[in-house]
């Protein structure tokens, strides 16, 4: 910014489009010219004419705006990569942030301009403190805009729609979403029997054994139904046989895994896929983890499953 750049060994841009603009073209021209005349002359006469002071005109109006104006344009390399956050990028970019807007007179998008550094446009929602937008309306007025890029919509939403997924991936990761029924032991229906007749509270659901114990006195349902469902296979029951329980009852259940039933249902299908690396139902996300999304869970078995009674 401060010195002038060797042609030779910096690749430079191509500024067809800004060449061909007449206003911007002026401007370059006269580039020392009128930034005397807007940012000396103008105030001056302006306080001088109105209120009989030049001298404060010069100072105030003149040369400590011009000092402000510059720190403000700093602040793009200070405020843009420390407030707000990343909606479109978040590698090396800068930051998005209304005050940032405010202080670089709309510049505060930053994000969003490194990313489509060919889109003209500052700020892309109507909320968003942008003054170009302005500028660029009066001078549609005026029959002057023109040759203003736009990035394809469709490419900006992608970019969005990648920062939010990371975010959700994030958050993810904090929650407990139960051991991942790779890490289960194995357990064989006659040792998952007999563990529950010596006094474990197991209760196996397609095929993934789960401890209830702690969870019996608050079972929404009652006491008495959870408890009758210990040392048995409940897949059934639990999936509307009895009751059919909601998302957040499977989430609830997937916390309480001890095992996997050798033999049982589709963990083994599951599993195997997994081992043949093939391309399962299981889907994970950026940090590695299992997508869980409601009505995945290992334990929902969406046909209505055909019992004794139906028949
Ligand atoms: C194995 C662990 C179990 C867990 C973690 C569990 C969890 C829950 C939860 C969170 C609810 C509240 C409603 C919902 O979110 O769907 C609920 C309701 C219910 N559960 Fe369970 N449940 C389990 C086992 C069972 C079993 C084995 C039966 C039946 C034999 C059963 C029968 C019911 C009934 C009838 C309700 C409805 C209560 C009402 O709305 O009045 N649950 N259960």
């Amino acid at each position: 910014m401060v010195m002038k750049q060797n042609p030779r060994r910096i690749g430079r841009t191509d500024i067809s489009d800004l060449n061909e603009d007449p206003v911007v073209v002026w401007q370059h021209r006269n580039y020392l010219k009128s930034v005397i005349v807007m940012a000396l002359v103008v105030p001056t006469l302006a306080c001088g004419l109105l209120w009989g002071d030049f001298l404060g005109g010069f100072i105030y109006g003149g040369i400590l705006r011009i000092f402000f104006i510059q720190q403000a344009t700093f602040c793009v390399n200070s405020l843009a990569h420390w407030l707000g956050d990343q909606p479109f990028d978040d590698r090396n970019s800068p930051r998005d942030h209304v005050i940032t807007a405010f202080v670089t007179l709309g510049e505060g998008y930053h994000n969003f301009h490194h990313e489509f550094p060919s889109d003209f446009r500052n700020a892309i929602e109507w909320w968003q403190y942008d003054p170009t937008k302005w500028a660029i309306w009066t001078w549609k007025q005026m029959g002057l805009a023109y040759n203003l890029k736009t990035f394809p919509q469709n490419e900006i939403e992608k970019g969005r729609l990648q920062q939010l997924q990371k975010k959700l991936d994030q958050k993810r990761t904090t929650l407990d979403w139960g051991i991942p029924l790779e890490n289960l032991p194995v357990i064989s229906w006659e040792d998952f029997v007999a563990e529950s007749k010596n006094g474990k509270a197991w209760v196996a659901i397609a095929g993934v054994i789960h401890d209830v114990g702690k969870f019996i006195a608050d079972h929404p349902g009652g006491k008495a139904l959870i408890s009758a469902a210990v040392g048995k296979d409940a897949t059934a029951i639990f999936n509307g046989g009895v009751y059919d329980h909601s998302n957040a009852a499977h989430n609830l259940l997937s916390t309480m895994r001890v095992g996997v039933l050798r033999g049982g249902c589709e963990v083994e299908i599951w599993k195997r896929a997994q081992s043949e690396n093939k391309d399962v139902a299981a889907i994970n996300d950026s940090t590695g983890q299992r997508i869980v999304r409601a009505g995945t869970q290992a334990t929902r078995v969406t046909q209505p499953v055909a019992s004794a009674d139906a028949a």
